[in-house]
């Protein structure tokens, strides 16, 4: 039987290696690898300590494409969430939640009663993170429609919600962006009415400023960026224009061509000292980008978020070649009739997220050499079609053919109706609360005298991202599980408590479970 820490529990590590400030929270912790050279194995033991700001400040988040499905559902549900919103609906009423947030409605295991049974406890309970209904929503769209139209327009909330959030959502309207026609379909040119003149560098210019603006009108401690507008063409990488800092600077300042708004946007937020997310799968972060954030010390994350379909495949695929079993053919085919899937049937930002929706087996695939030769891969086919009538509620269909036991084939066929905003809003929450939790936190090896914040390309939020970038030489991690441990033990680690080993070793053995508690307990589960 497993227990639960209700909503409400906070709990305090009562160790010798946890100290609670007012300020901090500071941990010890040994953090132990295994190092494989050849046939030696050997374990690896690095000391050090983690100390996180238990501070939230308040927190703006500017959502670049803000009238569109994902961006207007963002802030009716954190809307609907602050105000404690029900709504009816054929299946009766309903109430606003944040299900699909890892942060806000997944539970962590924390460890076990003394009779033995598994303790879970919000994630959201483990250290101090930013909530949604405190957060400041602004942002940026080339079409000017007010907020209370875009929901409307987007068609993803119910009827009556929409309703009661139209009178909270009217009076907020984008602000002018940044738009270059030969980065996203030519179809997207009839919403392109609230557009910024001027030169690249104006532009800019401007983009900071509105961010300065933002800040200081609501009194905010930082400000977010996140783009969930169009998906863009890929920018060509080209040594002088956009592979350093210096030259990217150079180049937006010349108008350069090659330069996209989703570039100019995460250029413009390192230099404000914005952490910039990237919700969609073009490659905004060219070199230059990462460069400057590197050389700014500000956080950059992305691409493209991890909703549905591939979500489901870096579920499918782990466990297909975990078990020893060879995936040889993935087809994945999904239509969508939100303007998202009218904005992929263009070829250019189609290929853009058919990359984004490839690369996401590769790891799993390079894990087992038994399976797969070096450089052998499975095949692998995305396929998106634009069928407006489903509006939102993406159909997407996948056939997963494998190899099995003594020349035997085995076929998974799903069909999984991914309504795209519904799912992708949450990880939009659980992006900007874990990159907000990151920038609180430091860490300080025992050899060494400073404290260190994490690498500007912010790997540690890859659980929400399709294309997960990294730093230059670490690895690309897209096994959702495994992301997902990163970040509980991450967790753990600042409460200065070892990884969750899922041993059990105290169920494993008569000793250890003669030395269980046998008091008589509520079993049930103690949520409030
Ligand atoms: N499940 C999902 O919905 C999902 C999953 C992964 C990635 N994405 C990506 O998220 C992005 C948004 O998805 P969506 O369904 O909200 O799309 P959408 O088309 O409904 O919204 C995009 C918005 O961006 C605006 N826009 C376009 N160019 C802009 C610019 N330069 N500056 C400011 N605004 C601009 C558009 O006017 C529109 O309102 C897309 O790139 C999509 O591929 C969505
Ligand atoms: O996250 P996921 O469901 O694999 O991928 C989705 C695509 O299948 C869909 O066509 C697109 O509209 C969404 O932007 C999202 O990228």
């Amino acid at each position: 039987m497993s227990s639960c820490i209700n909503q409400n529990g906070n709990f305090k590590v009562e160790s010798d290696s946890v100290t609670y400030t007012d300020e901090a929270i500071i941990s010890d912790y040994s953090y132990e690898t295994t190092l494989v050279e050849g046939n030696t194995v050997k374990p690896v033991t690095t000391k050090m300590q983690f100390k996180t700001e238990r501070n939230v400040g308040q927190t703006g988040v500017m959502l670049v494409g803000m009238g569109g499905n994902n961006g207007t559902t963002c802030i009716a549900g954190a809307i609907a969430n602050k105000l404690g919103l029900t709504w009816e609906t054929k299946d009766g009423t309903q109430k606003a939640n944040y299900f699909g947030s890892l942060l806000l409605a997944s539970t962590v295991k924390l460890g076990n009663d003394p009779q033995g049974n598994s303790v879970y406890t919000p994630m959201n309970n483990m250290l101090p993170l930013l909530n949604p209904n405190d957060i400041v929503w602004g942002g940026w769209d080339i079409n000017g429609a007010n907020l209370g139209d875009a929901m409307k327009r987007a068609k993803v909330l119910d009827h009556d919600l929409q309703t009661k959030l139209y009178p909270h959502m009217k009076d907020i309207t984008p602000l002018p962006s940044i738009y270059f026609p030969e980065f996203i379909a030519a179809n997207q040119s009839e919403r392109a009415d609230n557009i910024l003149k001027g030169t690249k560098q104006e532009q800019l210019e401007q983009v900071r400023k509105d961010i300065r603006d933002f800040k200081r009108e609501h009194g905010l401690d930082q400000v977010i960026v996140l783009w969930t507008a169009n998906t863009e063409r890929f920018s060509s990488v080209d040594k002088g224009i956009n592979d350093t800092a210096e030259n990217l600077i150079r180049s937006i300042d010349m108008g350069e061509s090659e330069v996209s708004a989703s570039t100019i946007f995460a250029v413009a937020s390192i230099l404000e000292g914005s952490t910039f997310i990237n919700g969609s799968p073009q490659n905004t972060f060219v070199p230059g980008v990462i460069d400057l954030a590197r050389q700014e010390k500000v956080f950059i994350a992305g691409d493209d978020f991890k909703s549905g379909q591939t979500k489901m495949k870096s579920v499918m695929v782990d466990f297909l070649v975990s078990a020893g079993i060879k995936p040889t053919s993935i087809v994945s085919y999904n239509h969508l009739g939100n303007n998202d899937g009218k904005n992929l049937s263009a070829p250019s930002q189609f290929r853009s997220k058919e990359i984004s929706k490839s690369n996401v087996v590769d790891d799993m695939v390079a894990s087992n050499r038994i399976l797969f030769e070096e450089n052998e891969r499975p095949d692998h086919v995305v396929v998106i079609k634009y069928v407006p009538y489903v509006g939102d509620s993406k159909r997407a269909m996948d056939e997963y053919t494998s190899e099995i036991f003594m020349g035997g084939k085995n076929t998974i066929v799903m069909h999984n109706t991914c309504e795209d905003s519904l799912l992708a809003t949450p990880l939009i929450y659980d992006l900007v609360i874990l990159g907000d939790l990151c920038k609180r936190v430091q860490i300080k090896k025992d050899d060494e005298s400073e404290w260190e914040s994490f690498h500007p390309v912010l790997s540690l939020l890859s659980y929400m991202l399709k294309a997960p970038l990294v730093p230059n030489g670490a690895p690309v991690v897209n096994a959702l599980f495994t992301q997902r441990c990163a970040v509980i033990n991450f967790m753990r680690a600042c409460l200065g408590l070892a990884p969750d080993n899922h041993m059990t070793l105290e169920h494993r053995f008569e000793s250890s479970l003669a030395d269980l508690s046998n008091e008589p307990v509520n079993k049930k589960m103690r949520l409030q």
